[in-house]
This record gives C-alpha cells, structure tokens and sequence, in this order.
C-alpha cells in the first residue's frame, strides 16, 4: 500500500507516493477496464457516433471549398447550387450536433455507470476487510480513495477516453483532408506536427507534477477535515479549536497555493500554445498565399487548409492535455487495484463447521491462547479459560491489560497467535464469520448507531423484523419510557453515530438489539462510569434481563457491576492473575480486594 496519502509531507513523498511501475500500472489498467468490458455494445456505439459527428463537422470547410472554387471563383453564379451547398451544410451542423449530444450523453451513462459500480465494489471490499487493517488505514484516507480516486476515474471514462477517440479520429481525418487538398501544403504542416507535440508533451509532464501535488494537498485536507469532524467532541473538550484551526489552515493555504500555481501554469501554456498555433497559421498563409499568387493552388484550397490548420492545434492540445489527466488516473488506478488486491487476512475455512444457531449452547474455552498486534509484542500471554453455557463473567483489570482484546479475539477480529479460541468445542476459525457473528452480541463502551429512526437502529435495517418485535425488545430492557419521551417515539431520526441521545439511553438500544437478534453469547463493554445513577440502574437491570440464558462477559469499569458475576477473572499484562466470585475474591486480599477497597472509597467520597 503506498504510504497514507494525508501523511505525505513534502513534495519527495508525494512524488514517491505517485511512482507507479510499468508492472503495477498495466495490472491496475487491466483491472479497471475489466470494469468497462460489459459496456462494450455501449463503447461501439459512441464510437460511431464520434466517427459521424466528426465527419460532419470536418465537411463543412470542405463544402465551403467548393463553393468557392466551382462556383465563385469561376464566375459560374450557380444561385441554386449555393442553396444546395448551403442547405447542405445545415444538414451537417444539425448531424454534428445531434450525434455530439448522443455521444456525450451514452459516454457520461457509461462512464458514470461504471464508477458507480467500482465505488459500490470498492465500499463492499473495505467492509470486508479486518480490523488490523483498519488499525493501518486512516478513515479520512479512505473517504479520499472512495471519493476521489473514484472521481478521477470518472474523468478518465468522461475526458481522457472520450479525447482519444475524438480528438485522435480528428487529427487522423484532417491530416487526409490535408494531404487530399495539397500534398506540398500538407507536408509543411506534417513538419510542425512534432514540434508542436514535443512542446505540448513536454509542458504538460510539467503540469502533471504541479497537478499531483495540487490533488495530494487536496486529499490531505479532506483527510483532516474527515478526521476533525470524527473527533469534534474531543476538539472542543480539550480547546483544541485553535490549534486544530491553524492545522486546518496550514493545509488549505498549502492547497490553495498549489491550485493557484496550476491554473497559473495552465493559462501560461494554452496562450503560449495559442501563440505557437498563430504563428503556424501565418506560416502556411505566408506558403500557402504564394501558392495562390502564383495559381498553384485554389484560393478554396488555402481557405479550407488554413480552417483544418486551425482546428488541428484543438485536438493536440486536448490529447496533451489528457495525457496529463491519463497520469493521474493511473495513480488512482493504482491505489485503488491496490486496495482491492488486499485480501481480508481472516478468513473462513474452506471447509467450515456447518452450525445451527438455535443449537449453540454457548460453552466458551480460550485453550493456552496467545496474541499480540505485531510479531514483537505480546498483548495475551498463554491465557487459558474455560467458561460454562450461560454463564456471567466479570473481567476487570489494569487498563491496557488485554481485556478488550481477549473479546475481539472471541469475535474473530484478530487471530489468535498460538493456542485456539472454541465455541461449544468448535475452533471459531471453522465457524463461517457470519454464523460466528450472529452467536454474539456485542454492546460496546460507546455503543454505535447508524443515521436512521430508532426502530432502524434497533433491527439494523433488517425488515424481517417487525415494529412490534422492536417495541417488545425495547420494553424488555426498559428503553420504552425512555424513548416514548422523545417527540418522534420510535420513529426518532438518529444523527451521526447516534448523537443527540445520551450514553446510557445508546447503551439500552444496544441492549435491545440483543433481545431482537437473540445472539447466545454477550459481550458487554461497559460503560456505566458515564452515566447517572438513575440511567445505570436502568443498565444494571437491562444487563440482568438480557443476560439470562447467555454466556454474558462484561468487561466491568464499576464493580458493582458484576459483583453478582458467576466468576470474576483479574488481568494483569495479559493474563488472569485472580479468579472466583466475589467473596473469594475479596478473601484472596490481592489486586480485586485493592479495586474494590478503592471503589468503596470514591463511593464514600461521592457520597459526601
Ligand atoms: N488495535 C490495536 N493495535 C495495536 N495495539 C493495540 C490495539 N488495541 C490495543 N492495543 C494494545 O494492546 C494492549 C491491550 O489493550 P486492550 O484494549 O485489550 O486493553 P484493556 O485491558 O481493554 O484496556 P482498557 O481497560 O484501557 O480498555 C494495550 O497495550 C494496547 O495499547
């Protein structure tokens, strides 16, 4: 993966970053036009259109030729045949517009039909990825791949390959014209065609490196803001605006220079281009004139030469101009065939275990497991437990001690290193995900809900469940005087993440959901040092409800929480260092004796 794109600091970097191999660029390019290949009928199609509109539009100096020298010129003042020529040309203005409209129109369904479709591939492919990936991956960056690089692709099915059929075919047809008209004249021109093309190629591969440090500080600056925007209850907790605000304006005065240098560069080359264009025109009028003069040509002939003269400077600087376009498509075609070459690293197995999720009783055994993020660190060290069907475990301990972790191992986040992780005596690596995922529940320390109504929220979009399933689970938990107090009841449009609810009242959705999907295991990561006494009592009972019948694991911050616990597992540095209910725990007089004193403690305090 090339490096983070919002972490590219100076101009080396972001030339590094946008080095593609000739390999690399051919198997992206290949990949992307897999895309288009169920296009193709559509591709014939705006080809001909192309080729038509092009051949109306090339015709009409011709048309114009000949008005001239068959009639005008030799005195032959044919009114009719001027009518004829006249109406003619109409005809050709109204075929070059109307094919133009149908190319143009077919290209943009086209092209945007197949960025659709990679977008909607691309966002399927992320969702599948796993969490260490995630760990690697900035979201703001991939906003920027989703968004931008998509867009750029968007522009290479809209622009770049549009300008190469069209402005290819057009230089093509002028350069027969040309020759068809007058050998001599047409062989100046072909003189003038590599320089101007040189020039063109040589000033545009300058712009491409402008354009690339213009898109990355764009991309940087989406980045942060995407990233801001996540984080924004963090910024104002911390007064962090203003330095958050001069980060912010850093990057946009940084992106606003680079854009200005571009269109700077921009202008300076289509006047220049324009110059160069003039001055070959005069060139041939100079040539092309004598020729007149001394009647070796017709004057029809100079006048077409010097219109097809004109209109063949448009198309090379739109190929040039593409060609710019065309180097930063294939730095996202890159980046993106890179992101889709990274395959999930959990898998399923290719043979799993077939289970039925109204059999699973819910039996939990981490046999000797080890685990650690990278190859050189070591979160859970040989951690054996082994925790009965319908169970309650209490898990507390020192804070990076590897709680969190051990349950993202039980959802098969992460892979354990060594060791096996069982349910009901299966390994989870040979239970399929999706069956895996449906056996727990999870409610996390800050439970996520989608933008949508509550009842949404509560089945996560799945129809099948009904209003009334919804209302019962939420009544269940004791969420529905809560939620009956909100002026739209159930119906309650969400914001982002859930915003607008308070932690507690996220935290009893959550706990709904569990009653509504019926997962055998719950992991509870809990939350209640946020919340006040009245809504923890209101979680305290919801967890005693949903957790009957489950293996429930709450990963306790309050230990008045699972002072009920069936067993209540201490970790220390990744392993368990005390086990057993309450009472013996307290009796062992270690580390939970110590928590618990201390809590004892700040009760009295708060109660003071
Ligand atoms: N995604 C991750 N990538 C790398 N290291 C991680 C990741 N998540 C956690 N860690 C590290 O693993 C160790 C265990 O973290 P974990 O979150 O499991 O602890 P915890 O006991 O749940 O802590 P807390 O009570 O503070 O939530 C910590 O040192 C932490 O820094």
């Amino acid at each position: 993966m090339p490096k983070d794109i919002a972490n590219l600091n100076n101009e080396e970097e972001i030339s590094s970053a946008y080095y593609v191999s000739p390999e690399n660029r051919k198997a992206a390019f290949r990949y992307t036009i897999g895309y288009a290949k169920p296009h193709r009928s559509k591709f014939v199609l705006i080809f001909f259109c192309t080729l038509l509109a092009i051949a109306a539009d090339l015709l009409q100096p011709y048309l114009v030729k000949i008005a001239i020298d068959n009639n005008l010129l030799i005195g032959n003042n044919d009114f009719n045949f001027l009518l004829w020529i006249g109406g003619i040309y109409l005809l050709l203005t109204i075929t070059s517009f109307i094919f133009t409209y149908l190319q143009n129109n077919l290209l943009q369904f086209t092209g945007q039909s197949i960025v659709a479709r990679i977008r909607k591939d691309l966002f399927s492919h992320i969702t599948k990825l796993n969490m260490s990936f995630f760990d690697r991956f900035h979201s703001g960056s991939l906003v920027t791949h989703v968004s931008s690089d998509t867009e750029t692709l968007n522009q290479f099915f809209n622009q770049v390959f549009l300008s190469l059929i069209r402005d290819g075919m057009t230089l093509v047809f002028i350069i027969i014209l040309m020759f068809h008209l007058d050998p001599v004249l047409a062989g100046y021109s072909m003189v003038l065609l590599p320089i101007i093309a040189g020039i063109a190629i040589g000033f545009r591969s300058y712009m491409r490196k402008t354009y690339q440090i213009t898109r990355t500080r764009l991309s940087r600056l989406i980045a942060f803001i995407a990233e801001n925007l996540a984080g924004m209850n963090l910024t104002q907790a911390f007064h962090q605006e203003k330095e958050q605000q001069r980060q912010f304006t850093d990057r946009n005065q940084s992106y606003l220079k680079a854009n200005l240098r571009e269109i700077r560069t921009n202008v300076l080359f289509n006047r220049s281009f324009d110059i160069l264009s003039n001055l070959s025109v005069a060139f041939l009028t100079y040539i092309g004139g004598m020729a007149v003069f001394h009647h070796s040509i017709e004057f029809g002939v100079l006048y077409a030469f010097i219109t097809y003269i004109r209109q063949f400077f448009q198309p090379i600087n739109n190929i040039s101009q593409q060609w710019s376009t065309l180097q930063s498509t294939t730095v996202s075609m890159d980046r993106l065939y890179k992101l889709f070459s990274i395959e999930p690293e959990i898998k399923d197995a290719p043979s799993p275990s077939q289970i039925s999720l109204t059999d699973v009783k819910g039996r939990i055994d981490y046999n000797h497991v080890q685990f650690g993020y990278s190859d050189d660190s070591t979160v859970i060290a040989d951690l054996d437990l082994h925790i009965q069907p319908g169970e309650m475990i209490g898990i507390v301990g020192t804070t990076g001690a590897g709680k969190s972790s051990l349950m993202s191992l039980l959802c098969r986040f992460y892979d354990v290193r060594q060791g096996s992780i069982q349910i009901d005596g299966t390994d989870i690596r040979s239970i399929p995900q999706s069956t895996l995922h449906r056996m727990i529940g999870l409610v996390q320390q800050e439970p996520f809900l989608y933008s949508g109504t509550i009842v949404d929220n509560v089945r996560l979009f799945d129809e099948s469940i009904s209003r009334e399933q919804v209302v019962d689970a939420c009544k269940f938990v004791g969420a529905d005087t809560l939620i009956s107090r909100l002026k739209d009841g159930y119906d309650t449009q969400l914001s982002e993440r859930g915003s607008g609810l308070s932690a507690g009242e996220r935290q009893l959705i959550s706990f709904a959901r569990i009653v509504v999907f019926q997962p055998k295991i719950l992991i509870l990561d809990e939350a209640t040092a946020n919340l006040d006494s009245q809504t923890e009592q209101l979680v305290q009972s919801a967890l005693h409800v949903v957790s009957q019948g489950r293996t429930t694991l709450v990963i306790a911050h309050r230990l008045s929480t699972i002072m009920q616990a069936d067993r209540i597992i201490v970790m220390q540095q990744g392993q368990i260092v005390e086990a057993g209910n309450h009472q013996q725990l307290l009796d062992l007089h270690g580390y939970y004796e110590q928590l618990y004193r201390h809590s004892q403690g700040k009760a009295v305090q708060g109660a003071v």
